[in-house]
């Protein structure tokens, strides 16, 4: 007997740790190797959000290249799906937000070797930019496979709740996507009774295959591999900001 309850023994097994209250701020994993370190020394400090300023009125001054539209990915991981869409467009400006420090490093390293002049980071906590963005600026919002706390517990924890649904509705533009992924059943139940109760998102599904289809041009993400080899599988979901 070790005295350990099931929501300890899920932490230890994978859940993210633990910090202040709903999130932990800035997370460390293994040592940064020295060109990754030194990325997070060199260009970092160009490529982050300064949120100390309020944010400009029109975010395409974010950017050094003539961009039509602003999307937003919160809790990135290792950057596959940023870098590949952002490659992809290179006339849409990219936000991305990632607090594992490792996962920012990465992602420096793929903006370095593809040459991407359209991303943006911000490398804590997500929420503080979704405050700090303007009214109706993005047009795109991508969460994918948000940490499940899976504990009914930790709940509250999820990134996709009541209060951040009124948030993000805030910062997206009429019409924008918010494109929601989890291998999680109970995440996505949690998810679609939110917005169901939220005048400010419909969710656009009209049969099945809508959830169960990746959207065009999707490549797993790293996260979504792992799920995958372990038995589970993704669901998709499109809501849009009415
Ligand atoms: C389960 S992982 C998924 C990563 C990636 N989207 C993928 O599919 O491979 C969730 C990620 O969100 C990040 N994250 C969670 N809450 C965050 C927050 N409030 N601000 C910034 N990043 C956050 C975590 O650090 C973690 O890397």
């Amino acid at each position: 007997m070790t005295g350990e309850n099931e929501d300890e023994k899920a932490d230890r097994e994978g859940a993210p740790p633990r910090g202040h209250g709903a999130f932990f701020g800035r997370r460390k994993g293994k040592t940064l190797r020295p060109g990754h370190a030194g990325l997070m020394a060199a260009s970092l400090p160009d490529l982050r959000l300064d949120l100390d300023r309020p944010a400009p009125a029109d975010l395409h001054a974010l950017f050094p290249v003539d961009i039509r539209q602003v999307w937003l990915e919160i809790g990135f991981g290792g950057g596959e799906h940023l870098t590949q869409r952002a490659g992809e467009n290179p006339d849409v400006g990219f936000i991305g937000c990632e607090a594992y420090v490792n996962g920012t490093a990465k992602m420096l390293a793929q903006i370095e070797q593809n040459g991407l002049a359209n991303v943006r980071l911000w490398d804590e906590d997500a929420k503080r930019v979704v405050e700090w963005l303007p009214p109706a600026s993005i047009d795109r919002l991508y969460l994918l496979y948000p940490d499940p706390w899976p504990k009914r517990r930790h709940r509250k924890r999820r990134f996709l709740g009541e209060e951040m649904l009124a948030r993000l509705a805030r910062i997206l533009k009429p019409g924008a996507e918010l494109r929601f992924a989890t291998d999680i059943d109970d995440y996505a139940a949690y998810a679609l009774a939110r917005v169901a109760r939220s005048a400010d998102f419909v969710w656009t599904a009209e049969r099945q295959a809508d959830w169960l289809t990746p959207w065009e041009g999707w490549r797993s993400t790293r996260y979504e591999a792992k799920a995958l080899r372990e038995g589970r599988r993704g669901a998709y979901f499109t809501f849009r900001r009415v």
